[in-house]
């Protein structure tokens, strides 16, 4: 095994620890310690290996299981568990990876050398396993914190739904700058999806894709490209993207010739708003700021809330939310995104539009919050007419001027993320 090849896979195990043992998000992890100083395409290596591992991670526990007479260290167990899923899931030669794996844990200082001949048995017991297998194991589970409030919410069988499209995880989705999808679709040998998001299913590397440099596309899931598609901002119309990082959103309203003021609380995550505008050549008025603190010098045509959530509905992408969460911290979550719909009211003119999404799988961070809020405020419009459209399939719809889409939703072309989208308006 090369070098590279080594401390990219010593870096997965560092990942996944960080995640199962110590709760952390990889996004975070990935920009600590030993990580950071590892080549681009080594991280890249480590994160794909550390993500498909968590991915699977029930399954490969359903392998190690009676191998294991005790679980043995965080540190030690996302060796095992790395292995085992390159192994059984990737298709990797066994004797290649259970030597790499040992030499790990070799290498993995007192957290765990001691457990070198450990792993050596247990992964040459894992690689006499029949590969054939892997595929008869259940579908992971989410845990339990995450499955309960789905299945209250949406019942058995589409969690059972939602935990399938995890497994299968997301294909990549783009975002055309001047909206023509087919045009895109056809250059790059995607599909043009409806709504005019473009997909790709061939993995490759984002930055050599023809058109990146010149700022043509962003990448955006499909269901995250629609809360902007529904506002529908009109040229020179006036309007705030509240939290707006990494600036997806952003870039859609600025392509659409609307006068932008992008806001985030965040200094770090807006240098990417910046960048991502700077790629696309596309401007917005940038402030890092609170959102509940923020007065516009005149009133907005429309402002897009895309609140900060539990983010459940992108579990495809990043299946280290749910064991890196736990579940805490929803209250004050349910409590903000009240707080910031209430606000952002304050900042429209009569007859102004609010579209506010989550990518929630949450009815606390959707359907719930607008039937509170309309509570707060009566006169509140649905605004029926802008989910008006061709495009929109009929089992996403949730009511009112409401979508809530769902991973297991478009199933035959590879998913979509989770999100609610609420398009309201004030009076006239
Ligand atoms: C769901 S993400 C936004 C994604 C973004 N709209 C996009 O499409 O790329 C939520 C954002 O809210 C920001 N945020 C959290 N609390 C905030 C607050 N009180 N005021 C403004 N932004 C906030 C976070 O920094 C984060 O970037």
């Amino acid at each position: 095994m090369s070098k590279d090849a080594h401390s990219a896979r010593m870096a997965a195990a560092d990942l996944v620890a960080a995640v199962t043992g110590e709760g952390q998000l990889l996004s975070d992890a990935l920009g600590q310690g030993a990580l950071t100083a590892l080549a681009p395409a080594d991280r890249a290596r480590a994160q794909r290996l550390a993500t498909e591992t968590l991915r699977q991670m029930p399954r490969a526990d359903a392998v190690l299981k009676p191998f294991l007479r005790r679980s043995p260290p965080a540190p030690v167990l996302a060796v095992l568990r790395i292995a085992t899923v390159e192994m059984l899931a990737l298709g990797a030669a066994p004797h290649g990876v259970v030597g790499a794996a040992v030499d790990t844990l070799r290498a993995g200082g007192i957290r765990t050398d001691s457990f070198a001949s450990l792993g050596n048995a247990v992964l040459r017991k894992v690689a006499a396993t029949d590969p054939a297998v892997w595929a008869t194991l259940p579908v992971p589970e989410l845990p339990s914190w995450l499955r309960g409030r789905l299945m209250s919410a949406w019942g058995k069988p589409a969690t059972r739904a939602m935990e399938a499209a995890h497994l299968a995880g997301a294909p990549l989705d783009l975002t055309p700058k001047d909206g023509d999808a087919e045009a895109l679709a056809t250059q790059l040998g995607g599909e043009a999806l409806p709504g005019g998001s473009v997909r790709l299913t061939v993995p490759g590397q984002v930055s050599e894709l023809g058109g990146y440099a010149s700022g043509d596309w962003w990448v955006q899931d499909a269901a995250a490209a629609m809360p902007a598609r529904l506002l529908a901002a009109q040229p020179g119309e006036r309007v705030a993207d509240l939290c707006a990082a990494p600036g997806g959103k952003t870039l859609q309203l600025a392509a659409a010739g609307a006068e932008v003021t992008a806001l985030d609380i965040s200094q770090g995550r807006m240098d990417r708003v910046a960048e991502n505008l700077g790629r696309c050549g596309l401007a917005a008025n940038l402030v890092v700021a609170d959102a509940l603190d923020w007065q516009p010098e005149a009133l907005l045509d429309a402002v897009l809330l895309d609140a900060p959530c539990s983010a459940t509905g992108t579990i495809r992408r990043h299946p280290d939310l749910p064991h890196a969460k736990g579940g805490y911290g929803l209250r004050e979550l349910f409590a903000l995104q009240a707080q910031m719909l209430d606000h952002a009211l304050t900042l429209l003119r009569p007859g102004g539009r609010l579209v506010f999404c989550t990518c929630s799988l949450l009815p606390e961070e959707g359907e719930q919050q607008i039937a509170h809020l309309r509570d707060r405020h009566p006169d509140l419009l649905a605004d029926v007419a802008a989910t008006d459209l061709p495009w929109i399939a009929p089992e996403w719809r949730a009511g009112d001027g409401m979508l809530r889409l769902r991973p297991d939703f478009w199933a035959d072309r590879g998913g979509i993320d989770g999100f609610f989208i609420a398009c309201l308006r004030l009076p006239g």
